[in-house]
């Protein structure tokens, strides 16, 4: 599934101006391709990635995903398209502490509505792809930080999507785990076909992704492609 951001623009209120948070901005990120996005804090990385996910609706421009424009869509209409086709994974502090590892993917199946028998398959198929299938019945207390980060990418592909929006993965990591994270994301991406942003500070990984993206002041340019 293509994902082609086309000249977007977005400001946020700053006292009686506006801030702009991103200027101008096109992006396309195509089926089995990792794209990195880097820059400085405040430069626009994560409102990106709220665009692309259309958690945040731009002030102009498009978001096409497959052909379709998504940025006339009502809410309902865009929670749709979140539920069937993107995956979001934020970073690791947000599971929820009480629920065993495959507890965590679940809970999507459950508000989903989806049949519990056939999403525990699917559980438990996708905590073996990150490399967690003896730990499935940890709560988050009982793993690593990286035990953890494998944990809320899985849970990020409970819903089978096309589009992977990934922020920040490896921050809470270090080098060695992070790299390790960023190796199954690139995996991943290839072997599902996955259309997959990353928004990234660690600039020491990005041989991973097959586009590099800098961001400044809310303005795009493309450093590096494979
Ligand atoms: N909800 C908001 N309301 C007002 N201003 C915002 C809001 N979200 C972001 N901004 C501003 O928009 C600009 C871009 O922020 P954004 O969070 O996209 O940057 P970032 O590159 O992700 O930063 P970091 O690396 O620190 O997370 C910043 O100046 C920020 O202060």
């Amino acid at each position: 599934m293509t994902l082609h951001l086309d000249d977007i623009t977005l400001a946020f209120p700053d006292g009686d101006q506006r801030l702009t948070a991103l200027d101008h901005v096109s992006l396309t990120a195509e089926p089995g391709t990792l794209t990195a996005i880097v820059g400085p804090s405040g430069s626009g990385k994560s409102s990106l990635l709220a665009v692309a996910a259309t958690l945040i609706t731009p002030d102009s421009g498009r978001v096409v995903l497959d052909g379709r424009d998504l940025t006339g869509l009502s809410r309902a209409g865009t929670a749709a398209v979140r539920r069937g086709q993107v995956g979001i994974i934020f970073q690791s502090s947000n599971l929820l502490a009480s629920l065993t590892a495959l507890d965590q993917l679940l809970v999507v199946a459950h508000l989903a509505g989806d049949d519990l028998t056939a999403a525990r398959a699917r559980a438990a198929e996708l905590l073996d792809a990150v490399g967690l299938a003896a730990q499935a019945d940890k709560r988050p207390h009982q793993l690593s930080g990286g035990q953890r980060q494998r944990v809320t990418i899985a849970r990020g592909l409970m819903n089978q999507p096309s589009l992977l929006l990934v922020d920040e993965p490896t921050s809470a990591l270090d080098s060695q785990r992070g790299e390790a994270v960023l190796g199954l994301l690139r995996q991943l991406t290839t072997e599902r076909g996955l259309t997959t942003v990353m928004v990234t500070h660690d600039t020491g990984h990005l041989e991973a992704a097959d586009h590099v993206v800098r961001i400044v002041d809310g303005r795009t340019s493309e450093l590096a492609t494979r």
